[in-house]
């Protein structure tokens, strides 16, 4: 495996994801400098104190200009407006990837927004928290998780294989799928929990805020509701994104879940003990045939 060098790597938005991988890139010396471009300076401030970047600019165009290595770390709508903004001062050659939790079109419209010289990658890295921001980062929040690319028939195979090694030295496990394929699983297995633990948070506020003013979710609650909802505190302006990104997979799935909900109900409201007990099993085989991972990994 030879490790990727890279001259300058831009991170665009860096925050949880993308101030994890610049820490990686400058523990490991792949790059001769890692320069941040975002929103808040305050933020950008803090990226340099972790480690995560070498500086910071406020031009994004001239932060990508010199760069052979463009990561995009932001809410996936921003995507369009980014490269609006400065792809036409990517050097040729210059190789944009993402983390971004949604592919499927995402990927199509990022590489038809590119000049034919910049190779794009799409990438999703499976691993990540409740929590926002580069101080939350670590240089280890990848290491053990899956690593997901998502090459086109647009892909250059030496691009695609300088992204696969960068997130091998992340300690990632990488594979391939297609963007929209990716999408339908990614929906089931992470949209969808985001979905229902959101849900579950504003049911019981619901409940709480009329006719019930003594449920004190906090102090009342034990591990139950805390293991269904901690994803429930994640970054509002991230998730709708994904769902938005996502709308049709994401409604498929909801309604499917509905149905379940739905059946669930009704054994309980008829008494069906046979009846729920047997969805639970299955349910409880499910669960169990997910192995666990190591503290800290998702
Ligand atoms: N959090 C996770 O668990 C996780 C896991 C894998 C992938 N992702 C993906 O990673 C990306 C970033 O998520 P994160 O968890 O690092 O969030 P984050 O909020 O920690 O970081 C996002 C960063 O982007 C900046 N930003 C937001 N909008 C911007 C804009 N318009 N212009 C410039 N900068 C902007 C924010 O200020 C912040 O620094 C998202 O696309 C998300 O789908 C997240
Ligand atoms: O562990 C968490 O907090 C996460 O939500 C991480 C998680 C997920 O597993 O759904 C969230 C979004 C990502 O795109 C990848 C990983």
């Amino acid at each position: 495996m030879m490790k990727p060098h890279f001259k300058q790597v831009a991170i665009v938005g860096v925050g949880l994801i993308g101030g994890s991988l610049g820490m990686i890139l400058r523990r490991q010396k792949l790059a001769d400098s890692v320069v941040g471009i975002g929103r808040r300076v305050e933020n950008l401030k803090t990226a340099v104190e972790v480690g995560a970047i070498d500086r910071y600019v406020s031009d994004p165009r001239e932060g990508v200009e010199g760069a052979d290595f463009v990561l995009l770390a932001t809410p996936v709508d921003t995507y369009e407006r980014h490269l609006r903004e400065w792809a036409d001062c990517l050097q040729p050659g210059a190789i944009v990837s993402d983390v971004g939790s949604v592919k499927g079109d995402l990927v199509t419209r990022s590489e038809a927004l590119l000049p034919p010289s910049v190779r794009f990658v799409g990438a999703h890295p499976i691993a990540g928290k409740e929590k926002t921001g580069v101080a939350a980062g670590s240089e280890t929040l990848f290491s053990g998780a899956r690593c997901i690319l998502t090459p086109t028939s647009k892909t250059d195979p030496e691009a695609l294989q300088t992204v696969r090694v960068l997130w091998e030295l992340a300690g990632s496990i990488v594979l391939d799928m297609d963007p929209f394929l990716h999408d339908k699983i990614l929906g089931a297995v992470s949209h969808l929990p985001h979905v229902a633990a959101f849900a579950l948070m504003t049911a019981l506020a619901d409940v709480r805020d009329h006719g019930l003013p003594e449920l004190d979710l906090a102090s009342h609650s034990g591990g139950g509701l805390r293991d269904t909802t901690r994803i429930a505190a994640s970054s509002p302006e991230m998730w709708r994104d994904i769902f938005l990104w996502n709308r049709d997979n994401v409604v498929a799935l909801i309604e499917t879940y509905e149905r379940h909900l739905g059946e669930l109900k009704r054994l309980i409201a008829v008494g069906d003990a046979a009846g729920i007990e047997k969805q639970l099993d299955k349910a409880k085989h499910e669960r169990e045939q997910l192995t666990p991972r190591a503290p800290g990994k998702s």
